[in-house]
């Protein structure tokens, strides 16, 4: 019989609560992630998906419990120093420079991580090879979320944070995104991935943040009613 222990989550959240604007968003949230696991945010407009990812990312801290990485609470600024430098992050503000051109916006993030030679494989990958030169500013919006994600794959950090990443993708760009996240994870990253809209990401936990307020009756409900407005 083996005696040999288990091997620790490289993320842990340890009875995690978290506040926004003084209104309790999670409570004594308890999840373990080892490497090659995903995790899946949903809920309503407003639950906190976001603000859930920006607490993981080390941008505010949980009003209760611990976020361990390697079994180092990720607040204490030694661990937190090693943490964020193994995550990467994809969110609504694209922090894309519209004067620069497509691969600069790509080689400048992968030239501050130290390496090269990955940005435009990364960017024909995601279907934008031939703009490579364009200038940023031509780029519709499902493009720079392409441009986006190229970044993930330029950059090549073990954690991926992912804000809404399908928004604006049309059908292809889904399954893209689909496809470098199930890699991602056969390599052992790890996708945690805030969204209200279908992506197929397998054998992800799925947790649901509750809606912050009660649901009143909105005006999608009248409609469907048929009633007056
Ligand atoms: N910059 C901010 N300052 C103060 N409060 C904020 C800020 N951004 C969001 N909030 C509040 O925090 C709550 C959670 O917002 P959050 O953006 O985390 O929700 P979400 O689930 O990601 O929403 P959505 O599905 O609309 O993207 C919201 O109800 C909002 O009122």
């Amino acid at each position: 019989m083996s005696l040999r222990k288990p091997p620790l989550p490289r993320l842990l959240l340890n009875n995690v609560s978290c506040m926004r604007n003084a209104q309790q968003i999670l409570r004594n949230a308890n999840v373990s992630i080892h490497d090659g696991g995903a995790l899946v945010l949903t809920g309503t407009n407003g639950s906190g998906k976001s603000t859930f990812l920006r607490m993981l990312a080390g941008f505010s801290k949980p009003s209760g419990g611990e976020i361990l990485w390697n079994g180092h609470n990720i607040t204490e600024s030694g661990v937190f120093h090693q943490y964020k430098l193994q995550l990467n992050w994809v969110s609504l503000k694209d922090a894309i420079q519209d004067r620069f051109t497509v691969l600069d916006n790509v080689q400048w993030f992968e030239v501050l991580e130290g390496s090269q030679g990955k940005s435009l494989p990364a960017l024909q990958l995601m279907g934008l090879g031939r703009l490579a030169n364009e200038k940023s500013r031509m780029l519709s919006m499902g493009q720079r979320k392409r441009l986006q994600l190229a970044r993930l794959l330029a950059i090549d950090r073990p954690i991926w944070l992912l804000d809404e990443p399908s928004v604006a993708l049309d059908d292809d760009g889904v399954k893209l995104l689909e496809y470098i996240i199930a890699e991602h994870r056969k390599k052992g990253g790890i996708a945690i991935v805030a969204t209200h809209l279908p992506i197929k990401i397998e054998d992800a936990m799925i947790m649901r943040l509750p809606p912050r307020f009660p649901r009143r009756m909105t005006l999608v409900d009248m409609l469907d009613r048929g009633g007056p407005i």
